[in-house]
């Protein structure tokens, strides 16, 4: 407590870090808005952060895939957060609600310093695992930093079981592709696989078509 009190400057708060996970469509973003307004109802200062990057919906607000919405702090990375805040807001603020946390870099960076030296509350939302379920960007880095995890599961498309991975409907195979229902379904392990073997043999098809023409 002394070495927390001292950085600090003399105040004597300790930070938080939660992790909320899971695929796309599994209530993530929906908790994550819940958790913030809780947390504003209770008189704390509250902020958004989404990564610009993530195009869909409103620029200004972290949007549900059910139309929820809350303004927000749309950036490139969350290292100018507390630059563009300015020091007294940032001073003031208690809770920093971070969303799309897969596509910001300086992640861990971040909730290290947020919680563990200026005293925040910082809750993340985002993806685990990539179409290809390998770990995603900064997201698994923080856990062990986390006081708490939460997994969320969706309901899969194909059969309504519990769906714990995200299936790419397209043939595209950058890791980051920015899209809704449009380009991915939720889905359970036996979809995921049965779907996976369908959309790379589509692949390799149109990869040969084009090759041969
Ligand atoms: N297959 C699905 N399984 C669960 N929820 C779905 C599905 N398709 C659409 N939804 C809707 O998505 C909402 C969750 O949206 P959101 O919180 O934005 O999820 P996430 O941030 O995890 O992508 C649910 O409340 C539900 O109405
Ligand atoms: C699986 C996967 C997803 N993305 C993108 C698609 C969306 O823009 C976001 C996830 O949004 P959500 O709030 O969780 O619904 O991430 C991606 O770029 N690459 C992927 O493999």
């Amino acid at each position: 407590m002394a070495a927390l009190t001292s950085i600090n400057g003399g105040r004597c708060e300790a930070g938080e870090v939660h992790v909320i996970i899971g695929p796309m469509f599994a209530g993530k973003t929906t908790d994550l808005l819940r958790r913030i307004e809780s947390e504003s109802s209770s008189g704390r200062n509250v902020a958004m952060i989404k990564s610009s990057k993530d195009t869909r919906y409103a620029n200004d607000s972290v949007v549900t895939h059910d139309g929820l919405k809350f303004p927000c702090w749309s950036l490139p990375d969350l290292t100018s957060f507390h630059h563009k805040l300015g020091d007294d807001e940032y001073h003031k603020l208690d809770v920093i609600g971070i969303d799309e946390a897969q596509f910001f870099e300086d992640l861990y960076e971040f909730c290290c310093k947020a919680a563990d030296h200026d005293g925040k509350t910082i809750i993340v939302a985002g993806l685990d695992g990539d179409y290809l379920r390998r770990s995603f960007g900064s997201v698994l880095d923080v856990i062990p930093l986390a006081d708490t995890v939460t997994k969320l599961t969706a309901r899969c498309e194909l059969c309504g079981k519990r769906a714990f991975f995200t299936l790419r409907k397209t043939a595209e195979t950058q890791t980051e592709l920015i899209g809704g229902s449009d380009v991915y379904m939720p889905v359970c392990r036996q979809h995921y696989v049965s779907g996976q073997a369908v959309i790379e043999s589509t692949r390799n098809v149109l990869e040969s078509y084009k090759v041969s023409h």
